[in-house]
């Protein structure tokens, strides 16, 4: 063999050596033996997944301190440096000899990986974990190798993805992830997404958003690949709602702290973060590269969320991260309507309520197995997939996106609603919370390669089906001077809108911008979801189509895709088409009309 182990023999478990050499795979040799080469850890930990390994890992996050054990059984708290609690995108770069709009990034002279990591696990030891993004066996599957210093990481990749060792047999095709905490050294936290040699390299960090390869790191390359095979990688969840006619998966995307995981607990859950879909057939098929829930927890609380909260309050694997840790070695996190203890210890160290500082990180999360959700759908780790029959484009939107429209087509969907999507920044991202921004497809954080080229791929999707999902648009976040216009209950009401339009029971309303719901439908809905009035009032202040505030954010979203210079024409056509609609309504009814008004 060109890669000889044998050198690791010295270094780490002589028959794990041996396993990784029958694997007969001299690309994975190969990485190995330069990463060990790199890094230079004081021992090589190889974990192939069984239970003893996931044991050793998860001891050892314990033995150094970067978890603690808590009182429930499985419970662990994870702590990041207080300067790394969430994604950090100013310090997360692709590489590219050019630029790209809208995506940072770093020509390959101006990054010395071999600087940064060379030496980066002396003293320490390093863990190699061996995963599958998608169920095993199956069309969707891809590979993907872990390489880290930090029992966390691989502690929560073993919960988070399928271990699949024995399927790198031969496979020279897999995603390779290089991580080290460093010395945690904030100034000198760099995230390098390496497309052509499909590696990342993340440093200096721990958070999970920017450690963990296989979730938003591994986005990055997957979606590389998809655009040039001709599917689709998306931040999106995967959910089955039950309907008259049977049960229909949609698939969800919201940005980052906006909605895919609250909506997935509405329904059977397959993904509350991320898709892989692919054409078969003429079907849309999806399949969650993950198996396992990486969540928000601010805001959680029995009475709202009463799905995950019981998965937070039972023995079980579960590793919270930056919430409160009290003395009596329970956790407390901010918005969970229990009684605010006097005192723990959280991100930033000691913790008093007087202190009149929030208890836990808004980006504070759990980490659990999917398989703990009651809500798990049978079809979870189907290696075919799910059928597509809807999909959500959600935004965090405080005064324009009605609750819930509905696109005309495929491309009308894709291009004003997912592409031309705009919302309120979350705490998942390092900065400014709040500020609205450009978000197309939720995944603007995330996108590798030019938007032009991202959508051109979509477009050509939606030509290759013959069952068409329904597109649909999704706002939450609707607000007067007194508040949120919505119960977080309400949303149950917009998916049965929804089911019933997917199943064709009901008729709509036409506006310039999609479909939108008829009062009487959803008076009937509100009633039989909720038990609840929705009054005529409500009704026309969430569907009121504000034209004009309409025009001008098509304005905004076309000056951007024309700047950008491989945009597809049909981008442009679908915008002006919307455009031209809403020009004529203007000229009927003025800046806004009246969902009464278009009966
Ligand atoms: N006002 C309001 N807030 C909501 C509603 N639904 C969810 N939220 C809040 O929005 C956030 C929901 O975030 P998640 O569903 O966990 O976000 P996500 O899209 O899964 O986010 P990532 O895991 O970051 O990708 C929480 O802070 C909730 O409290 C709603 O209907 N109304
Ligand atoms: O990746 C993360 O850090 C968590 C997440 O789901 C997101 O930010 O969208
Ligand atoms: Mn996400």
């Amino acid at each position: 063999m060109s890669h000889s182990l044998l050198f690791l023999n010295d270094l780490s478990q002589k028959e794990k050596v041996k396993e990784i050499e029958s694997l007969n795979n001299s690309e994975l040799n190969e990485f190995i033996i330069n990463t060990v080469k790199l890094c230079k850890p004081k021992s090589v930990y190889i974990s192939i997944g069984d239970k003893d390994d996931k044991e050793y890992v998860k001891k050892k996050a314990i033995e150094t301190e970067e978890e603690i054990v808590l009182k429930t059984e499985g419970h662990t708290i994870h702590f990041d440096h207080p300067l790394d609690q969430a994604r950090a995108k100013d310090d997360t770069f692709i590489l590219s000899s050019s630029p790209i709009p809208y995506v940072n990034t770093k020509s390959e002279n101006e990054i010395d990986i071999y600087k940064l990591f060379n030496g980066c696990m002396v003293g320490r030891e390093m863990y190699i974990g061996f995963f599958s993004l998608g169920p095993r066996n199956s069309p969707f599957q891809i590979l993907a190798v872990q390489i880290t210093d930090s029992p966390y990481v691989l502690h929560s990749e073993n919960i988070l993805y399928r271990n699949a060792f024995e399927d790198f047999y031969k496979n020279s095709s897999f995603l390779k992830f290089i991580h080290s905490k460093g010395n945690l050294d904030i100034k000198n936290r760099r995230i390098i997404i390496d497309r052509e040699n499909n590696t990342v390299y993340s440093i200096n960090t721990t958070y999970a958003g920017n450690s963990v390869g296989l979730k938003k790191l591994a986005l990055r390359l997957t979606i590389t690949k998809s655009v040039k095979e001709g599917w689709l990688s998306e931040h999106m969840a995967i959910i089955g709602f039950e309907g008259k006619k049977g049960k229909h998966y949609f698939t969800a995307s919201f940005p980052s702290g906006s909605g895919k995981t609250s909506t997935s607990m509405l329904g059977r859950l397959v993904s509350d973060d991320l898709a892989f879909i692919r054409e078969f057939n003429g079907k849309a098929l999806a399949v969650n590269p993950e198996i396992g829930v990486f969540g928000i927890i601010q805001g959680i609380n029995q009475r709202d969320d009463p799905i995950i909260w019981k998965v937070l309050h039972t023995p079980g694997e579960v590793i919270f991260s930056n919430v409160l840790m009290t003395e009596d070695k329970s956790v407390y996190w901010e918005g969970s309507e229990v009684e605010k203890p006097y005192s723990g210890i959280n991100y930033e160290g000691y913790w008093s309520k007087e202190s009149g500082k929030p208890a836990s990180h808004p980006n504070a999360r759990f980490t659990t197995p999917i398989t703990a959700f009651e809500n798990l759908d049978e079809n979870y780790d189907n290696p075919n997939g799910v059928e597509i029959e809807g999909i959500i484009f959600g935004v965090k939107d405080y005064s324009l996106s009605p609750p819930v429209i509905e696109a005309f087509s495929w491309n009308h969907g894709i291009i004003t609603i997912g592409a031309s999507m705009e919302s309120a920044r979350t705490a998942a991202v390092i900065g400014k919370s709040d500020e609205y921004e450009f978000n197309p497809m939720a995944i603007l954080d995330f996108m590798p390669v030019s938007l032009g080229i991202y959508l051109k791929n979509y477009i050509a999707f939606g030509r290759k089906l013959t069952k068409t999902p329904k597109i649909f648009g999704f706002n939450y976040f609707l607000k007067d001077e007194k508040g949120f216009l919505n119960k977080k209950e309400d949303k149950k009401v917009w998916i049965r809108w929804a089911i019933e339009r997917v199943e064709s029971n009901l008729d709509a309303l036409l506006t310039p911008i999609g479909f939108i719901p008829k009062y009487d439908d959803l008076e009937k809905l509100f009633l039989e979801t909720l038990n609840k009035e929705y009054k005529k009032e409500e009704y026309e202040k969430q569907f009121t189509i504000k034209l004009r505030k309409y025009l001008e954010k098509v304005d905004r979203i076309k000056l951007i895709y024309s700047q950008i210079s491989d945009t597809p024409t049909e981008v442009i056509e679908e915008l002006e088409k919307q455009k031209d609609r809403l020009l004529k309504y203007m000229k009927q009814y003025g800046d806004a009309v009246s969902p009464f008004d278009l009966y």
